[in-house]
């Protein structure tokens, strides 16, 4: 079934970004002459994308079910279709979600770094690595509704984002608990945390593997609003809608003058990280702990 349908955005709000909230708020709607906007919806298996009904923002959904882990797939997807968006000069905004009833996404995908081969550790690495760069630096302003469980790798994808919307709702935990696995949140998902919250508040969620409950996180620092869960999406998109009123290359210009730093710590030694994580994924001990946390992960239901 064919969705396509192109709105007009008038030329003179693509040139002034912020004239766009503007007038959408002044209930401007008229399609003039301008530039062509597609309305498609487009993703793969397991990353949905929906232009939102507000011009120039984009939902992107995460669908891997049951838990959204990152396996390589998703992280691939992720990457194609996050290009895909920075492509289309028409999108400015993208609010990050689950599809995952109660999770938003459980973390790096623990069967692709349990039981494998060096060969497949590195490349899955580099995958993470990828994500976490293209998340990082994107020009796009990037709001994560979190609506559900939020461990390691899924807080750290959360953390590339430009702000955080989480539902309020006590079952569900956010941070990077990585010890509690007995393994190590590289430096850059250190970094990255630091950036955030904190030298001292990140020293101590990490050596305690620390996972905020939704009123904790707040005060942390880790997420920046708490709503209820109906209304995490709808309020992600709300405050894009105000990041939108900044001019685009003025608040670009400042990303990645606040995040490059961080990045090319990674960016000068991508080749020396991945070998760092292949020799110390394929350590027999660190092996042992995955396989036992996975085992309490599937003994739960039993
Ligand atoms: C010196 C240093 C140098 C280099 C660096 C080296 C090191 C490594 C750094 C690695 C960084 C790692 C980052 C990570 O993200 S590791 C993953 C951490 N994730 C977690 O701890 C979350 C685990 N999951 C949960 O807590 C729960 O599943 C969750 C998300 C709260 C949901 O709970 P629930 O709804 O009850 O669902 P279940 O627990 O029953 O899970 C359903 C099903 O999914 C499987 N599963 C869960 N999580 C994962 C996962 N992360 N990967 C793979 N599979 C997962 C679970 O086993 C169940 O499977 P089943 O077969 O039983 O249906």
């Amino acid at each position: 079934m064919a969705l396509t349908a192109v709105v007009r955005i008038p030329t003179r709000a693509l040139l002034r970004p912020w004239a766009r909230l503007r007038d959408s708020a002044l209930g401007w709607m008229e399609p003039v002459g301008g530039v062509e906007v597609s309305t498609q919806r487009f993703g793969s298996q397991r990353v949905l994308v929906e232009p939102a009904s507000a011009a120039g923002v984009a939902v992107m959904t995460f669908k891997n079910p049951p838990v959204n882990s990152l396996s390589l797939e998703l992280l691939t997807e992720l990457v194609i279709n996050l290009e895909k968006l920075e492509n289309d000069k028409t999108f400015r905004g993208v609010v990050l979600t689950s599809d995952c009833p109660g999770i938003f996404s459980a973390g790096l995908d623990l069967t692709e770094i349990c039981g494998r081969n060096p060969a497949h550790y590195a490349e899955y690495w580099k995958a993470v690595q990828e994500m976490w760069l293209r998340l990082y630096l994107s020009n796009l302003m990037l709001v994560a509704a979190i609506n559900g469980a939020c461990p390691a790798g899924g807080c750290l994808m959360s953390l590339t984002c430009d702000y955080r919307v989480m539902a309020d709702n006590p079952k569900y935990a956010i941070g990077l608990n990585e010890t509690l696995l007995g393994i190590v949140a590289p430096f850059w998902f250190k970094d990255t945390l630091v950036n955030t919250i904190g030298h001292r508040a990140s020293e101590r969620a990490l050596q305690l593997g620390l996972l905020f409950p939704p009123t904790e996180a707040l005060q942390v620092g880790m997420v920046d609003r708490l709503v209820p869960e109906d209304q995490v999406q709808s309020t992600a998109l709300s405050v894009l809608a105000q990041w939108m009123a900044i001019p685009d290359h003025a608040r670009q210009l400042t990303k990645n003058m606040m995040r490059k730093p961080t990045a090319d710590g990674l960016l000068k030694k991508r080749d020396e990280d991945i070998q760092n994580f292949v020799s110390f994924i394929s350590r027999d001990s660190i092996q042992k702990s995955l396989q036992m946390y996975l085992a309490k992960l599937r003994q739960k239901k039993g």
